[in-house]
């Protein structure tokens, strides 16, 4: 089974054969996957690979349609899942300010009090908005409300933390900020599964990469290795930037 390495020996999330169709259509199978706590994995793929449904699988947001996800050992259940974060490309955000929307998370995991005060500080003190914190979030720039999506979701201190995306739509100074964010947090021993179309990115953040095609893992290892060298024909062309259809493989297959 493909399975990702780093230093520690934790399995903090694995899936088994995991698989999800609709209708005819399998768009995510076979996949066997472990993340150890304190890995920083990035997924990597074609638009439509299946890296966004994948993500979506591990985090408990859709039940799979074949196999399963488990938390350390144990079935992914509401508990796991508060145990985990999840931040999208475009964040969502309440129409409230700043801080109420770093509250309304906070109360929603039933943290309250001096606690919720404390972490509704230090979470807008290491996003750097606190010029911000009573404007409303939907006025925030695409750059700022992304790092109050990164703040919202370390503010909850999850263990491992699902990244979508983060900074597809942001300029370079913003992607450094929510770096920074992230080498933070991963710092901080929070464990980082990074979706990303930037192979700089994937250099700069990652350890492990896991390339994606019609829905399969097709290729893992170390970044720069698959990176550098790709063994699959998939992340060959991916990389050369041209488009791989497997004539071996259909989705309805
Ligand atoms: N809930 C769903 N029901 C049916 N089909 C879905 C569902 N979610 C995603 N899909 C389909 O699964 C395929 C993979 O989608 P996904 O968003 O995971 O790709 P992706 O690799 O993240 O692509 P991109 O890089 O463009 O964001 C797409 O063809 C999409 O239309």
């Amino acid at each position: 089974m493909p399975e990702v390495q780093n230093d520690e020996e934790v399995p903090l999330l694995g899936a088994q054969r995991l698989g999800f169709s609709a209708g005819s259509q399998r768009l995510i199978r076979d996949i066997d996957l472990t993340i150890r706590a304190g890995s920083r994995t990035v997924i990597m793929g074609a638009n439509g690979s299946g890296k966004s449904l994948l993500l979506r699988l591990l985090h408990g947001l859709i039940p799979p349609t074949e196999g399963h996800v488990e938390w350390c050992e144990r079935p992914l259940d509401t508990a796991a899942r508060n145990e985990q974060a999840m931040v999208f490309q475009r964040p969502v955000m309440m129409r409230r300010s700043v801080a109420a929307n770093l509250r309304f998370a906070l109360s929603a995991r039933g943290i309250r009090g001096a606690e919720r005060a404390a972490r509704e500080a230090e979470a807008i003190a290491s996003a750097r908005l606190e010029h911000l914190v009573n404007r409303p979030a939907r006025v925030l720039s695409g750059g700022e409300q992304q790092r109050l999506a990164m703040a919202r979701a370390l503010a909850c201190a999850p263990r491992l933390l699902f990244l979508d995306e983060p900074t597809a739509s942001l300029d370079p100074a913003s992607t450094h900020a929510i770096e920074q964010i992230i080498d933070q947090a991963h710092d901080d021993g929070v464990t980082i599964v990074l979706v990303t179309h930037d192979a700089g990115q994937a250099r700069r953040m990652g350890q492990d990469l896991v390339f994606l095609d019609a829905g399969r893992i097709v290729e893992t290892g170390p970044v720069a290795q698959v990176l550098d060298a790709p063994s699959s024909a998939a992340a060959q062309a991916w990389l050369g930037g041209r488009l791989y259809l497997d004539p071996t493989h259909s989705s309805q297959t």
